[in-house]
This record gives structure tokens, C-alpha cells and sequence, in this order.
């Protein structure tokens, strides 16, 4: 019960929103209001004049035939009329559901990208992007289907039984019996009739997310042989959805066709009732014509009507989707007192004080951490896999609040700072760089046109990426494939290096920027490093230890703690954690590897054929990062 009331509650505030984004547009309904009336009135006439030609000339013996002509032309004027204005409402009513949705779409795609990191934990991605593309879309399908219908298919109901009693009112009251039978076979059918579009919708779902999941893994799916595996799971979606799909159609034909039998019984109807009265002189030839002519289109517009019910439902669930995403405010927001600051005079001094930190699942992950960094310093951060390395950045980018202590810039809480302040002071560059589709220069700046293109070269060449840029077709108008695509990943890493020299921020975070890099590029990488992180504070996160060993200190964490810290030096002399890993990473532990070796060997011993094949996968999808390959 409680379950009903919030569904309708939040089908209320989803239609208020709505409607706070149609009222902009109320002259434009209006007008689609008068075109309806309009090219309704023109279409009703038509049979109307019929009558008239008929009863009051042709059954009169009325010979003159001007009398037709002008009938026959206001016929034509009322068709011609009906066609403009159909036109005119359905224009009018196209481009106000269209503005409205583009608003609504703007609007969710803005809110969307203010959202905290912790809301893109828990929301998939493509459900996102259902919400900014199909509902949305689905909106426009309330104006241009259900609100038209409504309007349209309403009046002219009104109108046909307005006309029908000015007819004749017993053979009208005999027609609206058929109003209960019309009721019950609409009534029966939507319920199945909605059922079926549920269930083929869902199987349309997830045949789509089948073909994305598998577009991005394509290179997992080839390297392990599953294109049979695949092709048969995609097989079995498509021949559901096909089920389903042919259900659909099925069911709509039936009940459209239910309807045609019902309208044709009705003419039956008042043929032989009306014909009676024709032939007892009750009423007019006429009057018998203009009914069954109304009778007829009596018809279409409730089946129209019923038929927008499934519309109806479907926009309504995305109103409550698009809704839902507008009501969710991120978690992370600039405090009250948030002030701005000069970021020219920041000096980058970074302050970690008893910090704790959990994700939304609850488990800590960072454990009252203490870390002071001073400005300009580099730090390297190490440690094993999943120790909170990341985690400590995200809390730095404020990509997530702490939930004790707190983290500083040059003695200001994080979370005085306004976000669009803070994140101008840091430059973050990850594993994965984000390139856009767009040419060198926009992927350099940004696309922020204030900064001059003799700047972006400049960064390039201060970073060695403009040996790289010449070698390229258009220079430095090459256009990137999606996600610079075209690029080695040290090529990406190069041009977010530039990036950095561009927006020149007080603080530089690298987040295992070398991983996937060989040796060469690492190289390229490391001079670059050393170039960007000239007077900047500067956090480094590797597992390779090359890229860290010259920072001024090295911190060791652990399960959230820092365990270690010191220089290189200093940290191999303590003979700890950080020494072991050196070791590690100048070969030392090749008699681990060989059992590692031995024990991959029994496994190929055991399943010969599947085993054979993920030894190459594993190997092939290991190797891009070079950290086996460095190991031997
Ligand atoms: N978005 C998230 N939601 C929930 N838990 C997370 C999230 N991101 C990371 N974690 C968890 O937090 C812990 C620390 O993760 P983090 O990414 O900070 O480790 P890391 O030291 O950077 O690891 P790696 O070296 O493997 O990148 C891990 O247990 C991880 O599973």
C-alpha cells in the first residue's frame, strides 16, 4: 500500500516537473488547440454537406447544378482546410515536444556530470545513458502521441456524438449501447496488450546490452576463441526478443482488427435500423448517409485512444527515471562558507590529518591517515593492490568526502574550496588518459579557445610530444578517433602531459600513468615528469619503481596505512616492504617464477585445450603493461 502511494507521489512530482518545462510553450499548445478545432470542424462538415446535398437538393428534385458546384467546391475547401491545419497542429505540437525534451536533456546531462563519483559507483553507466537518450526521447512520445490523441481523438469523439444527436436522437442513443461492448474488449486487451510491450522492451534490453558488453571485450572474446559461445548466447536473445517481438504485433493486429469488426458491425447496425426509418419516412436519405459516414470514424479515435495507453505507461516510467536522476542531489557539495581562492598565490603544501575513509559499502579502506606533504615536493606512493592508493587521490580531487579528519591545501579544508577552484589546482593523469574525438590541439586545451594554439605547441614540445605531432598527417589538426584510439598509450600519456603544462596546476597527480608503457616510452614519460613537475607539488603512484625512486619521499601503504616511509635509499636500507619490492623488480625472485612456471604447466597438464588458451590470453592480455616480460 505504501508502495502505491510513493509511486503516485512521484508521479506526480515527475508530471509537475514536466509541466514546469511545457509552460514556456503555452502559446504554442494554444495554437495546436486551435489548429485541432479547426481541421476537426473541417473534417466532420465533410459529410455534413453530403447530407445536405442530398436531402435538401438531389431528394428535392433541386435541378440546378450551381447549387452543387458550390457544394462540391465548399467540400473541397473543407479538405484542403482539414490538411493545412492537420499540418500546422501536428508542426506546432513536433517542435514544442521537441524543445521541451532537448531542455529536459540538457538539463539531465548537466546534472548528470555534477554528480559525486560515489553516484557513478552505484549507477552503470548505461543505464545513464538510457536516461539521456531513449527516455527522453520517449517524453516526446507524451506530446506528439499521447497529448495529440487525447486532444484530437477527444474532440472529435465529442464532436461525431454532438453531430449524431443533431441527427437523429433515437439512432444515436441506439449507437452508444456499443459504448459498454467497445469499453470491455479495450479493457480486456491492454492489460495483455501491455504485457507484451514490457516483455519485448526487456528482451530488447538485453539483447542491447549483450551487443555493447560484447563490442567491449571484442578483443578478450577473439583472444580466448568465444566468438562460437557468443554468437550462440546472442542467438538465443535474438530468437526471444524475436518471440516476443512477434507476440507484440500479434496482439496489436488482433485488437485493431477487433475494433475494424466492430465498426462494420455497427454500420450493419444502423444500416438495417436506420434503413427501416428510411423506409418508414422517418427520417432522411441523408441523414441515414451522414450517419453511417460517422459511425465509421466513430471508431479510430477510441482505438487510438486505448492504444496510447502503453505510450502513456512507458513515458510515464521515464518521467519517473529522468525524475528520480533530477532529485538526486551529489553527495559531495561546496560547503556554505566555501571561499574562492587566488590560485596564483597556492603553494601546493598538501595535509592528510588523522584521515578515515570507507566507500558507500561501509568498509574502511583508508584508516586515520597522516600525511604532510610540502610545497613542491614529489612524492612517491607504492604499495600492494588495493592498499587505498587511489583512494587517497580521490579524497585529494574531492572526488569523495572523508568521513574523519580532513585533507588540506596550503591549510584550507578541501571542502572550503569550490570544486571548479579546487580542480583547476590539480592535474590528474591517469593510467588510461581521456582523449576526445577532436583534433590535438582541442585535446590539449581542452577546447577551451582562449588558450592560444602557440601555447598548446609549446607544452607539446616541453614534454617531447612534438616529434610525435609531426609525424602525423594534419600536424597538430589531426582529428583522434574516440578515445585517441590511434595512439600508443604512451603517445596518450605524452599529450595529457601537455595538458598539465597548459593548465599549469599548483599540484600534479600521477595514478600509475607508466603502467602500460615500455621501457622506451617510459622514458619519454620520465623526462616529461620531470619537466611538468618543475615547482609543483607532485604525487606519483607506480608499481614501477623506476618512476619513483628519485622522488624526495617514498610512501609504503598497506591495507590503508602508511607502513613506510623515507627516500629510496633510506627505505632499501630499512629492509622492509620497499626493499622487497626492489628486489622483486631487479629479478631476484626468479625461483618464485619458475614455481609459478611449474604450477601453470600442471594446470596446461589437466585441460589441455582450454587451458593452452587462456595461458595465451592471460599472457597476451598481461604483456601491453611489459611488467611479466621486465620480471624475466
Ligand atoms: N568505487 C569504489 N567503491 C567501493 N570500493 C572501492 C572503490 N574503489 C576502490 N574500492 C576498494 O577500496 C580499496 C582501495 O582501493 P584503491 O583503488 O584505492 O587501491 P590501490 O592501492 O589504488 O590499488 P591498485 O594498486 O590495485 O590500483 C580496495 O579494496 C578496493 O576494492
Amino acid at each position: 500500500m505504501a508502495k502505491t502511494v510513493d509511486y503516485n507521489a512521484s508521479n506526480k512530482v515527475a508530471y509537475k516537473g514536466l509541466m514546469s518545462y511545457a509552460k514556456p510553450h503555452t502559446k504554442t499548445f494554444l495554437a495546436v488547440f486551435g489548429c485541432i478545432i479547426v481541421a476537426i470542424t473541417a473534417d466532420l462538415l465533410q459529410p455534413y454537406l453530403v447530407k445536405v446535398a442530398i436531402d435538401d437538393h438531389l431528394m428535392k428534385g433541386d435541378k440546378s447544378a450551381s447549387t452543387l458546384l458550390v457544394i462540391a467546391g465548399i467540400y473541397l475547401l473543407l479538405s484542403v482546410c482539414g490538411f493545412v491545419f492537420t499540418y500546422l497542429q501536428n508542426n506546432f505540437l513536433q517542435n514544442a515536444g521537441q524543445s521541451i525534451v532537448a531542455a529536459i536533456r540538457k538539463q539531465l546531462f548537466r546534472h548528470i556530470t555534477r554528480q559525486s563519483m560515489s553516484y557513478f559507483d552505484r549507477v552503470p553507466s548505461g543505464s545513464l545513458i538510457t536516461h539521456v537518450s531513449s527516455d527522453t526521447e520517449t517524453l516526446n512520445s507524451f506530446f506528439s502521441q499521447v497529448l495529440l490523441s487525447v486532444l484530437r481523438d477527444g474532440l472529435t469523439l465529442v464532436f461525431i456524438i454532438a453531430l449524431m444527436f443533431h441527427l437523429d436522437v433515437r439512432l444515436t442513443l441506439y449507437c452508444l449501447i456499443l459504448i459498454p461492448i467497445i469499453a470491455l474488449i479495450a479493457i480486456s486487451f491492454r492489460s495483455y496488450m501491455r504485457m507484451t510491450y514490457q516483455i519485448t522492451r526487456t528482451n530488447l534490453s538485453r539483447l542491447v546490452a549483450f551487443v555493447a558488453e560484447n563490442l567491449s571485450g571484442m578483443r578478450i572474446i577473439q583472444v580466448f576463441h568465444q566468438e562460437k559461445e557468443q554468437q550462440r548466447q546472442f542467438d538465443d536473445r535474438n530468437q526471444t526478443y524475436f518471440k516476443s517481438n512477434m507476440r507484440e504485433i500479434r496482439t496489436n493486429v488482433l485488437f485493431n482488427r477487433s475494433f475494424d469488426m466492430l465498426g462494420n458491425l455497427s454500420v450493419a447496425f444502423v444500416t438495417w435500423l436506420g434503413g427501416n426509418a428510411v423506409l418508414g419516412h422517418m427520417i432522411p436519405f441523408g441523414v441515414l448517409f451522414a450517419f453511417i459516414t460517422y459511425i465509421r470514424q466513430f471508431f479510430q479515435p477510441i482505438n487510438s485512444i486505448t492504444q496510447q495507453w502503453n505510450t502513456l505507461q512507458s513515458a510515464t516510467v521515464s518521467m519517473n527515471r529522468i525524475w528520480s536522476i533530477f532529485e538526486t542531489n551529489p553527495e559531495v557539495q561546496d560547503a556554505k562558507g566555501a571561499r574562492e581562492v587566488d590560485a596564483s598565490q597556492v603553494r601546493g603544501k598538501i595535509d592528510f590529518d588523522r584521515v578515515k575513509f570507507a566507500y558507500s559499502d561501509g568498509v574502511p579502506v583508508i584508516h586515520h591517515l597522516d600525511l604532510h606533504v610540502k610545497a613542491g615536493e614529489m612524492i612517491g606512493i607504492v604499495g600492494t593492490t588495493g592498499a587505498g592508493k587511489s583512494s587517497l587521490i580521490s579524497l585529494l580531487c574531492r572526488f569523495y568526502d572523508v568521513q574523519q579528519g580532513s585533507v588540506s591545501i596550503d591549510g584550507t579544508d578541501v571542502r572550503n574550496i569550490p570544486q571548479h577552484t579546487l580542480h583547476r589546482l590539480i592535474g590528474l593523469v591517469q593510467q588510461e588518459p581521456y582523449l576526445y574525438s577532436g583534433s590535438i590541439i582541442d585535446n590539449v586545451r581542452l577546447f577551451d579557445e582562449t588558450i592560444s594554439r602557440e601555447r598548446v605547441m609549446k607544452a607539446c614540445r616541453m614534454v617531447g610530444a612534438d616529434t610525435l605531432v609531426m609525424r602525423m598527417k594534419d600536424g597538430y589538426d589531426t582529428v583522434l578517433s574516440e578515445r585517441g584510439s590511434g595512439l600508443s598509450a604512451g603517445e596518450r600519456q605524452l599529450i595529457s602531459f601537455a595538458r598539465i603544462i597548459v593548465f599549469q596546476p599548483k599540484i600534479l597527480i600521477l595514478d600509475e600513468a607508466t603502467a602500460n608503457l615500455d621501457s622506451h616510452s617510459e622514458q619519454l614519460i620520465q623526462r616529461a615528469l620531470a619537466v611538468v613537475s618543475e615547482g609543483r607539488t607532485t604525487l606519483v603512484i607506480a608499481h614501477r619503481l623506476s618512476t619513483i625512486m628519485n622522488a624526495d619521499r617514498i610512501i609504503v601503504m598497506r591495507q590503508g596505512e602508511i607502513v613506510e616511509e623515507g627516500t629510496h635509499r633510506q627505505l632499501l636500507a630499512l629492509g622492509g616492504y620497499y626493499e622487497e619490492l626492489y628486489r622483486h623488480s631487479q629479478g631476484e625472485h626468479e625461483e618464485h617464477e619458475e614455481l609459478e612456471l611449474d604450477e601453470l604447466e600442471d594446470f596446461d597438464d589437466d585441460e589441455p585445450s582450454t587451458a593452452n588458451a587462456s595461458a595465451g590470453g592471460i599472457a597476451a592480455a598481461a604483456s601491453p603493461g611489459g611488467g611479466c616480460s621486465s620480471r624475466r
